[in-house]
Protein backbone atom coordinates (compact mmCIF):
# COMPACT_ATOMS: atom_id res chain seq x y z
CA UNK A 1 0.00 0.00 0.00
CA UNK A 2 1.14 3.52 -0.88
CA UNK A 3 2.81 5.45 1.81
CA UNK A 4 0.15 7.90 2.21
CA UNK A 5 0.18 11.40 4.68
CA UNK A 6 -2.60 10.72 7.68
CA UNK A 7 -5.08 13.95 6.28
CA UNK A 8 -5.62 16.37 9.34
CA UNK A 9 -9.04 16.28 8.81
CA UNK A 10 -11.02 14.31 5.63
CA UNK A 11 -12.40 16.94 3.49
CA UNK A 12 -16.13 16.02 2.79
CA UNK A 13 -17.03 16.11 -0.81
CA UNK A 14 -20.65 15.42 -1.36
CA UNK A 15 -21.48 17.20 -4.17
CA UNK A 16 -18.73 18.06 -7.28
CA UNK A 17 -21.02 20.05 -9.64
CA UNK A 18 -19.58 20.89 -12.96
CA UNK A 19 -19.45 24.02 -14.66
CA UNK A 20 -18.89 25.13 -18.05
CA UNK A 21 -15.08 27.10 -17.95
CA UNK A 22 -16.51 29.28 -20.86
CA UNK A 23 -19.14 30.79 -18.90
CA UNK A 24 -17.49 33.60 -16.81
CA UNK A 25 -20.77 34.30 -15.32
CA UNK A 26 -21.10 31.21 -13.61
CA UNK A 27 -17.68 31.13 -12.70
CA UNK A 28 -17.89 33.99 -10.81
CA UNK A 29 -21.07 33.69 -8.83
CA UNK A 30 -20.03 29.67 -8.31
CA UNK A 31 -19.51 29.62 -4.32
CA UNK A 32 -22.76 30.43 -3.90
CA UNK A 33 -24.44 27.53 -4.16
CA UNK A 34 -22.83 26.13 -1.04
CA UNK A 35 -21.62 23.07 -3.10
CA UNK A 36 -18.49 21.05 -1.74
CA UNK A 37 -16.48 21.58 -5.00
CA UNK A 38 -16.67 23.21 -7.61
CA UNK A 39 -15.41 21.16 -10.74
CA UNK A 40 -14.43 23.80 -13.64
CA UNK A 41 -14.53 22.04 -17.02
CA UNK A 42 -12.11 22.38 -19.62
CA UNK A 43 -13.16 19.49 -21.09
CA UNK A 44 -16.17 18.24 -22.65
CA UNK A 45 -18.17 21.38 -21.75
CA UNK A 46 -15.95 23.52 -23.85
CA UNK A 47 -16.05 23.31 -27.46
CA UNK A 48 -12.77 22.76 -29.01
CA UNK A 49 -12.39 26.24 -31.07
CA UNK A 50 -13.02 27.85 -27.42
CA UNK A 51 -10.16 26.08 -25.67
CA UNK A 52 -7.62 29.09 -25.31
CA UNK A 53 -10.36 31.25 -24.21
CA UNK A 54 -12.44 29.38 -21.89
CA UNK A 55 -8.45 29.07 -20.27
CA UNK A 56 -7.86 32.32 -20.38
CA UNK A 57 -11.46 33.55 -18.60
CA UNK A 58 -11.10 30.94 -15.77
CA UNK A 59 -7.43 31.93 -15.16
CA UNK A 60 -9.20 35.68 -15.08
CA UNK A 61 -12.19 34.40 -12.35
CA UNK A 62 -9.69 32.31 -10.50
CA UNK A 63 -7.71 35.51 -9.84
CA UNK A 64 -10.39 37.50 -8.92
CA UNK A 65 -13.10 35.31 -6.58
CA UNK A 66 -12.45 34.73 -3.58
CA UNK A 67 -14.15 31.24 -3.15
CA UNK A 68 -14.17 30.66 0.35
CA UNK A 69 -14.72 27.18 1.99
CA UNK A 70 -15.56 25.78 -1.50
CA UNK A 71 -13.25 23.41 -3.01
CA UNK A 72 -12.34 24.56 -6.38
CA UNK A 73 -11.11 21.84 -9.25
CA UNK A 74 -10.57 21.95 -12.54
CA UNK A 75 -11.22 19.15 -15.12
CA UNK A 76 -8.38 19.42 -17.81
CA UNK A 77 -7.93 18.08 -21.23
CA UNK A 78 -7.19 14.53 -21.81
CA UNK A 79 -3.61 13.61 -22.32
CA UNK A 80 -4.30 12.75 -25.90
CA UNK A 81 -4.92 16.47 -26.57
CA UNK A 82 -2.99 19.13 -27.08
CA UNK A 83 -4.20 21.30 -24.29
CA UNK A 84 -3.50 19.23 -21.39
CA UNK A 85 -0.29 20.68 -20.34
CA UNK A 86 -1.41 24.34 -20.83
CA UNK A 87 -4.27 23.81 -18.38
CA UNK A 88 -2.05 21.98 -15.69
CA UNK A 89 0.40 25.20 -15.75
CA UNK A 90 -3.16 28.07 -15.65
CA UNK A 91 -4.78 25.76 -12.94
CA UNK A 92 -1.17 26.15 -11.16
CA UNK A 93 -0.96 29.15 -11.90
CA UNK A 94 -4.25 30.18 -10.58
CA UNK A 95 -3.69 28.34 -7.07
CA UNK A 96 -6.72 25.50 -7.50
CA UNK A 97 -7.08 23.22 -4.98
CA UNK A 98 -7.17 20.64 -7.40
CA UNK A 99 -6.80 19.16 -10.85
CA UNK A 100 -10.01 16.42 -12.44
CA UNK A 101 -8.21 14.37 -14.55
CA UNK A 102 -10.49 13.92 -17.67
CA UNK A 103 -10.05 10.16 -19.14
CA UNK A 104 -7.53 8.50 -17.10
CA UNK A 105 -6.46 5.15 -18.00
CA UNK A 106 -3.66 4.14 -16.10
CA UNK A 107 -1.30 5.15 -13.31
CA UNK A 108 1.42 5.98 -15.53
CA UNK A 109 -1.49 8.88 -16.38
CA UNK A 110 -1.73 10.34 -13.15
CA UNK A 111 2.25 10.26 -12.91
CA UNK A 112 2.02 12.45 -16.03
CA UNK A 113 -0.17 14.95 -14.47
CA UNK A 114 1.66 15.21 -11.23
CA UNK A 115 5.25 15.42 -12.69
CA UNK A 116 3.72 18.42 -14.72
CA UNK A 117 1.87 19.31 -11.48
CA UNK A 118 4.94 19.44 -9.29
CA UNK A 119 7.21 22.06 -12.12
CA UNK A 120 4.29 24.38 -12.44
CA UNK A 121 4.39 24.38 -8.55
CA UNK A 122 8.16 25.31 -9.00
CA UNK A 123 7.13 27.60 -12.09
CA UNK A 124 5.05 29.50 -10.45
CA UNK A 125 6.36 29.33 -6.74
CA UNK A 126 3.45 27.39 -4.97
CA UNK A 127 3.51 25.82 -2.32
CA UNK A 128 4.95 22.32 -3.28
CA UNK A 129 1.96 19.25 -3.42
CA UNK A 130 -0.53 22.11 -2.96
CA UNK A 131 -2.21 21.30 -5.63
CA UNK A 132 -4.38 17.65 -5.26
CA UNK A 133 -5.58 15.32 -8.12
CA UNK A 134 -8.59 13.50 -8.68
CA UNK A 135 -8.95 10.90 -11.91
CA UNK A 136 -12.22 9.94 -14.02
CA UNK A 137 -12.08 6.95 -14.73
CA UNK A 138 -14.14 6.76 -18.36
CA UNK A 139 -13.21 3.79 -20.01
CA UNK A 140 -12.56 -0.21 -19.59
CA UNK A 141 -9.31 0.01 -19.48
CA UNK A 142 -9.60 2.74 -16.60
CA UNK A 143 -12.00 0.66 -14.78
CA UNK A 144 -9.63 -2.08 -14.85
CA UNK A 145 -6.76 0.03 -13.35
CA UNK A 146 -9.21 1.37 -10.68
CA UNK A 147 -6.73 -0.12 -7.68
CA UNK A 148 -3.12 1.10 -9.73
CA UNK A 149 -4.61 4.34 -10.75
CA UNK A 150 -6.21 5.17 -6.86
CA UNK A 151 -2.49 4.54 -5.36
CA UNK A 152 -0.36 5.97 -7.83
CA UNK A 153 0.24 9.43 -6.07
CA UNK A 154 -0.14 10.76 -2.57
CA UNK A 155 -1.53 13.95 -4.18
CA UNK A 156 -4.73 11.72 -5.49
CA UNK A 157 -7.57 12.13 -3.08
CA UNK A 158 -10.23 10.33 -5.54
CA UNK A 159 -12.12 8.74 -8.06
CA UNK A 160 -14.91 9.39 -10.12
CA UNK A 161 -16.97 6.95 -12.59
CA UNK A 162 -17.78 9.23 -15.36
CA UNK A 163 -20.52 6.75 -17.22
CA UNK A 164 -21.00 9.72 -20.34
CA UNK A 165 -18.08 7.98 -21.87
CA UNK A 166 -18.00 4.31 -20.13
CA UNK A 167 -21.58 3.44 -21.64
CA UNK A 168 -20.32 4.82 -25.17
CA UNK A 169 -17.34 2.18 -25.24
CA UNK A 170 -19.63 -0.46 -23.15
CA UNK A 171 -22.16 -0.02 -26.19
CA UNK A 172 -24.83 -0.02 -23.69
CA UNK A 173 -27.81 3.12 -22.40
CA UNK A 174 -28.57 4.04 -18.88
CA UNK A 175 -31.28 1.67 -17.77
CA UNK A 176 -33.54 1.47 -14.86
CA UNK A 177 -31.83 0.66 -11.90
CA UNK A 178 -28.12 1.34 -13.17
CA UNK A 179 -28.06 -2.29 -14.42
CA UNK A 180 -25.27 -1.64 -17.09
CA UNK A 181 -23.04 0.30 -14.46
CA UNK A 182 -23.64 -2.14 -11.69
CA UNK A 183 -19.94 -3.91 -12.16
CA UNK A 184 -17.82 -1.09 -13.03
CA UNK A 185 -19.38 1.20 -10.06
CA UNK A 186 -18.74 -2.00 -7.47
CA UNK A 187 -14.71 -1.72 -8.95
CA UNK A 188 -14.36 1.73 -8.42
CA UNK A 189 -15.68 1.54 -4.85
CA UNK A 190 -13.75 -1.81 -3.81
CA UNK A 191 -10.46 0.04 -5.82
CA UNK A 192 -11.06 3.34 -3.69
CA UNK A 193 -12.08 1.99 -0.33
CA UNK A 194 -8.61 -0.82 -0.88
CA UNK A 195 -6.72 2.17 -1.22
CA UNK A 196 -7.89 4.95 0.89
CA UNK A 197 -9.23 7.25 -1.22
CA UNK A 198 -12.89 8.82 -1.79
CA UNK A 199 -14.85 7.65 -4.67
CA UNK A 200 -17.63 9.49 -6.28
CA UNK A 201 -20.47 8.56 -8.71
CA UNK A 202 -20.87 10.08 -11.93
CA UNK A 203 -23.30 12.99 -12.97
CA UNK A 204 -27.19 12.23 -14.00
CA UNK A 205 -27.79 14.45 -17.70
CA UNK A 206 -31.78 13.70 -17.92
CA UNK A 207 -32.79 16.99 -15.47
CA UNK A 208 -36.25 16.28 -16.44
CA UNK A 209 -35.91 13.02 -14.65
CA UNK A 210 -35.98 13.82 -11.11
CA UNK A 211 -36.99 10.38 -10.10
CA UNK A 212 -34.46 8.84 -12.03
CA UNK A 213 -32.03 11.39 -10.17
CA UNK A 214 -32.86 10.22 -6.65
CA UNK A 215 -32.79 6.79 -7.08
CA UNK A 216 -29.54 6.82 -9.04
CA UNK A 217 -28.19 8.92 -6.22
CA UNK A 218 -29.63 6.23 -3.50
CA UNK A 219 -28.06 3.27 -4.71
CA UNK A 220 -24.95 5.58 -5.38
CA UNK A 221 -24.71 5.98 -1.51
CA UNK A 222 -25.84 2.49 -0.85
CA UNK A 223 -23.05 1.03 -2.98
CA UNK A 224 -20.49 2.97 -0.83
CA UNK A 225 -19.59 6.15 -3.17
CA UNK A 226 -18.79 9.34 -1.27
CA UNK A 227 -20.45 11.50 -3.18
CA UNK A 228 -21.58 12.65 -6.86
CA UNK A 229 -20.87 14.66 -10.00
CA UNK A 230 -23.31 17.25 -10.77
CA UNK A 231 -24.38 19.28 -13.89
CA UNK A 232 -27.03 21.59 -11.94
CA UNK A 233 -27.49 23.90 -9.00
CA UNK A 234 -31.16 21.66 -8.45
CA UNK A 235 -29.32 18.19 -8.03
CA UNK A 236 -27.53 19.75 -4.96
CA UNK A 237 -30.12 19.57 -2.29
CA UNK A 238 -31.08 16.14 -2.91
CA UNK A 239 -27.20 14.94 -3.16
CA UNK A 240 -26.63 16.82 0.48
CA UNK A 241 -29.20 14.76 2.11
CA UNK A 242 -28.41 11.45 0.46
CA UNK A 243 -24.70 11.42 1.14
CA UNK A 244 -24.75 12.46 5.07
CA UNK A 245 -25.86 10.01 7.90
CA UNK A 246 -29.68 10.54 9.23
CA UNK A 247 -30.93 11.67 12.05
CA UNK A 248 -31.79 7.96 13.24
CA UNK A 249 -28.41 7.01 11.98
CA UNK A 250 -26.31 9.69 14.37
CA UNK A 251 -29.08 8.64 17.07
CA UNK A 252 -27.79 5.37 16.74
CA UNK A 253 -24.39 5.29 16.32
CA UNK A 254 -24.37 7.65 19.53
CA UNK A 255 -25.92 4.83 21.18
CA UNK A 256 -23.49 2.55 19.95
CA UNK A 257 -20.13 4.39 21.30
CA UNK A 258 -21.80 5.35 24.52
CA UNK A 259 -22.56 1.85 25.18
CA UNK A 260 -19.38 0.76 24.18
CA UNK A 261 -17.79 3.41 26.60
CA UNK A 262 -20.22 2.09 29.53
CA UNK A 263 -19.26 -1.83 28.40
CA UNK A 264 -15.67 -1.64 27.64
CA UNK A 265 -14.16 -2.73 31.49
CA UNK A 266 -16.74 -5.47 31.32
CA UNK A 267 -14.97 -7.98 29.69
CA UNK A 268 -17.76 -8.93 27.35
CA UNK A 269 -16.82 -8.20 23.42
CA UNK A 270 -20.10 -8.90 21.79
CA UNK A 271 -23.27 -8.11 22.98
CA UNK A 272 -27.12 -6.11 21.50
CA UNK A 273 -28.24 -2.95 21.21
CA UNK A 274 -31.82 -2.50 20.33
CA UNK A 275 -32.22 -6.10 19.71
CA UNK A 276 -28.71 -5.71 17.27
CA UNK A 277 -25.55 -7.50 17.72
CA UNK A 278 -22.73 -5.17 18.07
CA UNK A 279 -19.31 -5.33 18.06
CA UNK A 280 -15.66 -4.20 17.02
CA UNK A 281 -16.61 -3.51 13.44
CA UNK A 282 -20.21 -1.81 14.49
CA UNK A 283 -18.55 0.66 16.99
CA UNK A 284 -15.82 1.66 14.73
CA UNK A 285 -18.70 2.61 11.71
CA UNK A 286 -20.43 4.06 14.48
CA UNK A 287 -17.54 6.59 15.36
CA UNK A 288 -16.72 7.05 11.10
CA UNK A 289 -20.67 8.15 11.15
CA UNK A 290 -20.18 10.67 13.89
CA UNK A 291 -17.21 11.79 12.36
CA UNK A 292 -18.50 12.71 8.81
CA UNK A 293 -21.76 14.16 10.85
CA UNK A 294 -19.80 16.37 12.58
CA UNK A 295 -17.72 17.67 9.34
CA UNK A 296 -20.72 17.88 7.67
CA UNK A 297 -21.87 20.45 10.90
CA UNK A 298 -24.84 18.19 11.86
CA UNK A 299 -23.57 16.73 15.03
CA UNK A 300 -22.31 18.60 17.79
CA UNK A 301 -22.10 16.26 20.48
CA UNK A 302 -19.11 15.65 22.56
CA UNK A 303 -18.76 11.59 21.29
C1 LIG B 1 -20.72 14.36 -19.89
C2 LIG B 1 -19.99 15.52 -19.25
O1 LIG B 1 -18.85 15.73 -19.52
S1 LIG B 1 -20.85 16.42 -18.04
C3 LIG B 1 -19.73 17.66 -17.48
C4 LIG B 1 -19.61 18.87 -18.36
N1 LIG B 1 -20.86 19.56 -18.47
C5 LIG B 1 -21.11 20.75 -17.86
O2 LIG B 1 -20.27 21.32 -17.24
C6 LIG B 1 -22.51 21.27 -17.98
C7 LIG B 1 -23.01 21.86 -16.65
N2 LIG B 1 -24.41 22.20 -16.71
C8 LIG B 1 -24.93 23.15 -17.52
O3 LIG B 1 -24.23 23.82 -18.26
C9 LIG B 1 -26.42 23.42 -17.45
O4 LIG B 1 -26.97 23.01 -16.22
C10 LIG B 1 -27.24 22.77 -18.60
C11 LIG B 1 -26.71 23.23 -19.96
C12 LIG B 1 -27.13 21.25 -18.51
C13 LIG B 1 -28.69 23.17 -18.42
O5 LIG B 1 -28.74 24.58 -18.43
P1 LIG B 1 -30.11 25.36 -18.15
O6 LIG B 1 -31.17 24.75 -19.01
O7 LIG B 1 -29.84 26.82 -18.26
O8 LIG B 1 -30.40 24.97 -16.63
P2 LIG B 1 -31.40 25.66 -15.63
O9 LIG B 1 -32.56 26.25 -16.37
O10 LIG B 1 -31.70 24.65 -14.58
O11 LIG B 1 -30.54 26.82 -14.96
C14 LIG B 1 -31.04 27.53 -13.87
C15 LIG B 1 -30.00 28.50 -13.36
O12 LIG B 1 -28.89 27.75 -12.84
C16 LIG B 1 -27.69 28.12 -13.51
N3 LIG B 1 -26.91 26.92 -13.73
C17 LIG B 1 -27.25 25.85 -14.49
N4 LIG B 1 -26.28 24.94 -14.47
C18 LIG B 1 -25.31 25.41 -13.67
C19 LIG B 1 -24.06 24.88 -13.26
N5 LIG B 1 -23.62 23.71 -13.67
N6 LIG B 1 -23.32 25.65 -12.43
C20 LIG B 1 -23.76 26.85 -12.00
N7 LIG B 1 -24.94 27.39 -12.36
C21 LIG B 1 -25.70 26.67 -13.19
C22 LIG B 1 -28.15 28.72 -14.84
O13 LIG B 1 -27.18 29.63 -15.32
C23 LIG B 1 -29.43 29.41 -14.44
O14 LIG B 1 -29.10 30.64 -13.82
P3 LIG B 1 -30.05 31.93 -14.02
O15 LIG B 1 -31.39 31.54 -13.47
O16 LIG B 1 -29.34 33.02 -13.26
O17 LIG B 1 -30.10 32.16 -15.50
O1 LIG C 1 -17.65 12.66 -14.96
C1 LIG C 1 -18.83 12.69 -15.33
O2 LIG C 1 -19.78 12.25 -14.65
C2 LIG C 1 -19.13 13.34 -16.64
C3 LIG C 1 -18.40 12.73 -17.78
O3 LIG C 1 -17.35 13.17 -18.20
C4 LIG C 1 -18.96 11.52 -18.36
O4 LIG C 1 -20.03 11.06 -17.89
O5 LIG C 1 -18.36 11.01 -19.32
MG1 LIG D 1 -16.62 12.19 -19.96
Amino acid sequence: MINRPTPKKVRIRRSMMFMNAQKPNLLKDAYIYGVDSIIMDLEDAVAENQKDSARFSLFNTLKNIDYGDTEVIVRINGLDTPHWQEDVRVCVAAGVDGIRIAKCESADDVRTVEKAVAAAEAEFGVESGRTLLMAALESPIGIMHAYEICTASTRLFGVAISAGDLRKSLHVKSEPGGVEMFTARSQVVMAARAAGVQCFDTMWPNLDDEAGFEAETIQARQLGFDGKSLINPRQIAFVHQTFAPTKAEIAYAEKLIRSFNAQQDSGIGVYTVDGKLVDVPFFDDARRVLAQAKAIGIYHGEL
